[in-house]
């Protein structure tokens, strides 16, 4: 075993458990925790990760569904009032309002992951996740339907770091990466479904920017905004970036005080934003 990976750990369904302490390190730091915060750690096996984010200090829940890593969990972590273990299937988990998850989560359930933190109500605190790397470049990359634009219009979604097989243990068959989910400014609840109505008309079916708008928007205030915001309206509309729809959005219900895009988001797809 080489020095980067942490020592055998006990292992009881064979799954794909991070050794790599360096990601680890990382994975925890990017989260930049306080003891305010509460964090979920999703498919915590024997607590490697768990450990680690109860050293910040942060409240930690460790959810996991193997009886025999949740009592490992158990034992582990019985001085540890900070840290709660709940056995149960993390799909059955509402992640809290405000809460952090932090976790290398086991890779069916990504979707479901995603789906839980971004899908509905205010934008999701924040999360920092192991996922399968192909997975990742999906969400990252030009979103395919209303739903991943949704997620990526509301949240930065980004690849922060490749993390290969050899950093589990067992490893996988595939790479993962480190994914990272910041939230954008929230709209309100008019702003949401604008900004909802607005995508599902960009990816119901191809057409340009300038025709989602004046359907979604009017057909004098939407190419209006189009211009103020320098948006192409001949441009399909499905290769419009997330952030772009988010500040259209933000702007049509007069949300922009400090709405429009950010310097990071005017300047262009930032690795992994969304493309457009
Ligand atoms: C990839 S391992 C990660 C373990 C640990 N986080 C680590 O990196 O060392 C995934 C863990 O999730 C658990 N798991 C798989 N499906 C689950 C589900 N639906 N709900 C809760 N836990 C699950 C597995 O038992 C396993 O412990």
């Amino acid at each position: 075993m080489s020095r980067s990976r942490a020592g055998r750990r006990p292992n009881p369904s064979g799954v794909h458990l991070l050794h790599d302490r360096a990601v680890l390190r990382r994975l925890v730091a990017a989260a930049a925790l306080t003891p305010d915060d509460l964090v979920l750690d999703l498919g915590a096996g024997p607590g490697t990760i768990t450990a680690a984010l109860a050293r910040t200090g942060a409240r930690v829940l460790a959810v996991e569904r193997d009886p025999r890593f949740a009592e490992i969990l158990r034992r582990r972590f019985a001085d540890r009032p900070r840290v709660r273990v709940l056995e149960r299937d993390l799909r059955d988990v509402r992640v809290p309002r405000g809460a952090r998850v932090v976790a290398s989560v086991p890779f069916a359930t990504s979707t479901a992951v995603l789906g839980a933190l971004l899908d509905t109500g205010p934008p999701a605190a924040g999360a920092d996740l192991v996922v399968q790397h192909g997975f990742a470049r999906r969400v990252c990359g030009r979103p395919r339907d209303a739903r991943a634009a949704w997620w990526a219009a509301r949240h930065r979604l980004r690849i922060v770091e490749v993390v290969p097989r050899t950093a589990f243990g067992p490893p996988p068959r595939v790479d993962a990466a480190r994914l990272s989910i910041r939230p954008r400014r929230p709209l309100g609840a008019e702003g949401d479904a604008v900004l909802r109505g607005l995508l599902e008309i960009a990816h119901a079916r191809p057409a340009t920017a300038g025709r989602v708008v004046a359907a979604g928007l009017g057909r004098r205030r939407g190419p209006r905004l189009l211009r103020e915001l320098g948006i192409d309206g001949d441009r399909p509309a499905a290769a419009v970036r997330p952030a772009r729809w988010w500040a259209l959005a933000a702007a049509a219900t007069g949300d922009d005080g400090g709405a429009r895009p950010g310097a990071a988001e005017r300047r262009g797809p930032a690795p992994g934003d969304g493309g457009g």
